[in-house]
């Protein structure tokens, strides 16, 4: 919609046609954002092959789990010379990737890039201020996209760590599943900022292990995805947080969501990882035994209040 406003001709590719009928009939996504209108330079089609064909960018919004899957219909299709973005925040299973790999991977783009930060699409759909940021290693998918989708109350920055961005977005599922449940709880303000500021100091020491770079995560797409997330009942992987923390189970809480929390998947595969590689991440960790083993919340926070003493910013004085 944003690219539309902005007079770009715009199609829209969904599987299901009944949505892509609405849509074009009462410029309404009434599944997903019922109180919105779509302009009218969207046109939805089920048509991949019509999508595609002819775009000059394409933005791919599926969930880490069926993304891959969902860019092999369109792979046939696809040129070298097409921008191609993800807007998802999730990492697959088969092989920990993050979507930029699976483009780079099963697309012939030149042109790879994610659109990350703090970007509840709800708000945006209300036209709240919002910022984002490109991240590309290719000089020319970072300017393409801040010329299409930047506009009076959309403002794209860019970057150049295309890694760093992307894993910051993945990661901050996590500790909003945390947040939900923190808040759910009744916790206090400072319980709150501890909570953010130490999920920041694990995901950076988790972003150095992988090779990532931390001075990223201190731009939108880490620090501030992490504060929207944590903080925002707009945020699915919070409502799914706060549902556990009132005492629902995961399979309910994930159920009565009806949309992706991307965080439940992450969590498990971040805690092997941080296994495999000896990466500390007591959050995360703590995190899944209370979501998979049922350990007690009371039991998980006991420990991470008492374990051994560690230090502020690592970068400063090391653990
Ligand atoms: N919503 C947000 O505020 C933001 C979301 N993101 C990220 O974007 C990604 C997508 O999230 P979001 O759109 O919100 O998720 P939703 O759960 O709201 O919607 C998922 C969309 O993906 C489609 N989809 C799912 N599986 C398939 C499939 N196998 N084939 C075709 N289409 C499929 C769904 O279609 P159908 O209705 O037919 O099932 C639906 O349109 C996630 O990684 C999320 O983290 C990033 C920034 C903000
Ligand atoms: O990534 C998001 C905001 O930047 C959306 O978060 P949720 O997937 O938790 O709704």
């Amino acid at each position: 919609s944003i690219a539309a406003d902005n007079g770009y001709p715009v199609q829209q590719w969904m599987r299901d046609q009944a949505l892509a009928d609405h849509i074009n009939l009462y410029r309404c996504n009434n599944r997903y954002l019922p109180d919105y209108v779509i302009n009218e330079n969207v046109q939805a089609t089920t048509d991949v092959v019509a999508a595609v064909s002819s775009a000059d960018i394409i933005f791919v919004a599926i969930p880490s789990k069926a993304f891959a899957a969902v860019v092999d219909q369109a792979e046939a299709y696809l040129r070298p010379d097409q921008v191609m973005v993800s807007t998802a925040k999730g990492i697959q299973e088969d092989g920990f990737l993050l979507m930029s790999e699976i483009l780079r991977a099963h697309t012939p783009s030149q042109h790879i890039g994610v659109l990350s930060g703090p970007n509840l699409a709800k708000e945006i759909a209300q036209k709240q201020l919002t910022a984002t940021v490109v991240a590309s290693d290719d000089a020319y998918t970072r300017s393409t996209i801040q010329q299409v989708l930047s506009c009076s109350y959309f403002r794209v920055y860019a970057s150049n760590d295309l890694f760093g961005v992307e894993l910051g977005g993945a990661l901050k599922n996590i500790y909003a599943i945390a947040a939900g449940m923190a808040s759910a709880l009744g916790v206090g303000e400072n319980t709150k900022s501890m909570l953010i500021t130490r999920s920041l100091a694990e995901m950076s020491r988790f972003a150095v292990a992988m090779g990532a770079n931390p001075m990223t995560f201190l731009g939108l797409s880490g620090v501030g995805d992490l504060i929207v997330t944590c903080m925002s009942p707009l945020s699915r992987n919070f409502r799914v947080g706060y549902a556990l923390g009132e005492g629902q189970s995961l399979d309910h809480a994930v159920e009565q969501l009806g949309q992706v929390a991307e965080g439940v998947n992450t969590i498990r595969l971040v805690r092997n990882k941080a296994l495999e590689m000896g990466v500390y991440m007591p959050l995360a960790c703590g995190l899944y035994e209370v979501l998979f083993n049922n350990l007690p919340v009371s039991k998980v926070i006991h420990g991470l209040m008492t374990g051994e003493q560690s230090t502020d910013v690592e970068f400063v004085l090391p653990r």
